[in-house]
């Protein structure tokens, strides 16, 4: 495992054919886009955290049953600095750089203290977002990189500042039927207020516009005020549903006066948000159509969450599933030191992860007793018991235990839905199965094989598909493959076989739903 995660990946920019075990679906046409980290060391410089290493871009063009493999670093503004500087300048999540020759920079201070939020990097390693034609790659921060999703190559710098207040944003933005992103971020102490922004880009923008990118018609369509100013949540996802967002104010908070001043105390991003065991976690819920969020203050146990799997309305609730945690040392497991010594025994979770089904009733009988249950769904275990002051406390059923990077048929995405497709990562961030899993019936089909690691499993559905599982004919119908930012994803290098091959939503116009 050492070699694997410190390692730094050499790219590969010219095509080259990935050798096949087995068949694909002849329907199978696209361009798969992945994301991820690929260098951890320049110079003597080693990046401290996996989150930190500068982003490697990944294409899989597959067609006529061939795939075709090409890969190329982000040419962030980070990735020339550091690369000039044959070191690491840029500060990271988990690593902060200090450029100036001498590490007692209160010299510096000033400058640094001059702003609340200091300037984030801009290597964007997490995701791939799909704007109208263009592609971006996408970390947390207020920046994001468009791309050329034919050769990879890195084009402009663009800055979520200039059109909205957002200092970070999510890296899984959601998608509308019409195209539009739907997205959240963060607007931190601006004009004294901290708040959760959601936003939305169009697809497509006037003609004559047609020079000027598509955030310049971003649009904020709500905003929640933060329950405190200076210890915003942090959070990786979100959910919706045809009429509503879910946004889970969790008490794993960024503390601003903390990154405020981490430069001159030395400490790194990573160690500036905090898990509150003490706290609760809000469910807010938003109508889309009034844009405002409901009166009902519902809430649950603490947790930290980085992925929502998918969310939709029935019979007057809000179904949610999520991945769930009781704490956040997941990202604690994430430290190369921790990952490169001793694996087996520093790469244990701490806490697993744990599929969880929320459900929030849509109306609040004002007469209902102080601790009814509100769920009236005979389907779920899920409770929401009605309290004083219009509080409802919000319990969940659990569905299952030892998953992450979970996907769905995207067409689902806010409906009814049967079909989780996921890694199974048990009591080790390292998945050594992919997943089926069927919350209806809570029965699972898993696929494994001796010295494979999969990465985050992409349903792609069959041309004029009548069921939600229909990728293919049967199982294994789904393909699995991916670069989510996750170590495993390097593993797979383009042997595509041993990953069974993948594809992925980021089709450009020829298959999938786009
Ligand atoms: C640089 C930077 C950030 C980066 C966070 C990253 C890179 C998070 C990655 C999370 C992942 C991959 C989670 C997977 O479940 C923050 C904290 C937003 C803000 C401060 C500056
Ligand atoms: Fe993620």
């Amino acid at each position: 495992m050492d070699m694997i995660f410190g390692k730094n990946k050499k790219e590969q920019p010219e095509p080259v054919r990935a050798k096949i075990k087995g068949e694909l679906p002849t329907w199978l046409h696209g361009t798969l886009l992945r994301n991820g980290p690929g260098m951890h060391t320049i110079g003597e410089t080693t990046y401290n955290h996996w989150f930190d290493g500068l982003a490697l871009l990944h294409s899989f063009t597959i067609g006529n049953g061939e795939v075709h493999y090409r890969s190329k670093y982000l040419r962030s503004d980070t990735y020339n600095s550091n690369i000039e500087a044959n070191k690491i300048v840029v500060s990271e999540f988990g690593t902060m750089a200090y450029p100036d020759p001498c590490k007692n920079i209160f010299s510096k201070a000033f400058s640094y203290l001059s702003h609340t939020i200091p300037d984030f990097t801009d290597n964007c390693l997490i995701n791939i977002m799909k704007c109208g034609e263009d592609f971006y790659a996408t970390t947390e921060t207020n920046y994001i990189r468009k791309i050329n999703p034919d050769t990879l190559e890195t084009l402009e710098k663009v800055d979520y500042r200039d059109y909205a207040a957002i200092n970070v944003a999510t890296s899984h933005p959601h998608y509308d039927a019409q195209g539009n992103v739907l997205n959240m971020g963060t607007s931190i102490v601006d004009k004294g207020k901290t708040k959760y922004l959601v936003f939305k880009i169009p697809p497509t923008i006037p003609e004559k516009k047609k020079k000027k990118n598509n955030l310049k018609h971003l649009e904020v369509i709500c905003s929640i005020p933060s329950r405190s100013l200076l210890s915003p949540s942090y959070y990786h996802s979100f959910g919706i549903t045809e009429n509503y967002i879910i946004f889970l104010e969790q008490p794993f908070k960024l503390d601003i006066l903390k990154m405020a001043t981490a430069y001159i105390r030395g400490i790194n991003w990573a160690s500036c948000i905090t898990f509150h065991e003490e706290d609760k976690t809000y469910i807010h819920i938003i109508d889309r159509r009034t844009k405002r969020t409901l009166l009902t203050k519902f809430y649950a146990d603490p947790m930290v969450v980085f992925h929502h799997v998918n969310a939709y309305e029935e019979d007057g609730h809000i179904v949610f599933d999520v991945i769930s945690y009781k704490d956040h040392s997941l990202y604690q497991l994430f430290y190369l030191a921790n990952l490169n010594q001793d694996f087996q025994q520093n790469s244990k979770l701490a806490s697993i992860p744990s599929l969880k089904r929320f459900v929030i009733p849509l109306q609040v009988d004002k007469d209902a007793e102080m601790g009814e249950n509100l769920v009236k769904l005979e389907s779920t275990t899920a409770t929401a018991r009605k309290e004083k002051d219009d509080q409802v406390y919000c319990q969940s059923e659990e569905l299952y235990e030892g998953i992450e990077l979970p996907r769905i048929n995207y067409a689902y995405n806010g409906k009814k839905y049967r079909y989780v497709y996921t890694a199974e990562v048990q009591w080790n961030p390292i998945p050594t199965k992919i997943m089926k899993f069927d919350v209806l019936t809570k029965s699972s089909l898993k696929w494994e094989e001796e010295h494979c690691w999969p990465a985050e499993p992409v349903f792609v559905p069959a041309p004029n598909a009548q069921q939600e599982d229909d990728g293919k004919s049967s199982w294994p119908s789904e393909y699995s493959t991916g670069f989510h930012s996750k170590p495993w994803n390097q593993l797979s290098s383009y042997e595509f076989g041993r990953v069974r091959k993948g594809t992925n939503i980021y089709f450009q116009k020829q298959c999938g739903r786009d």
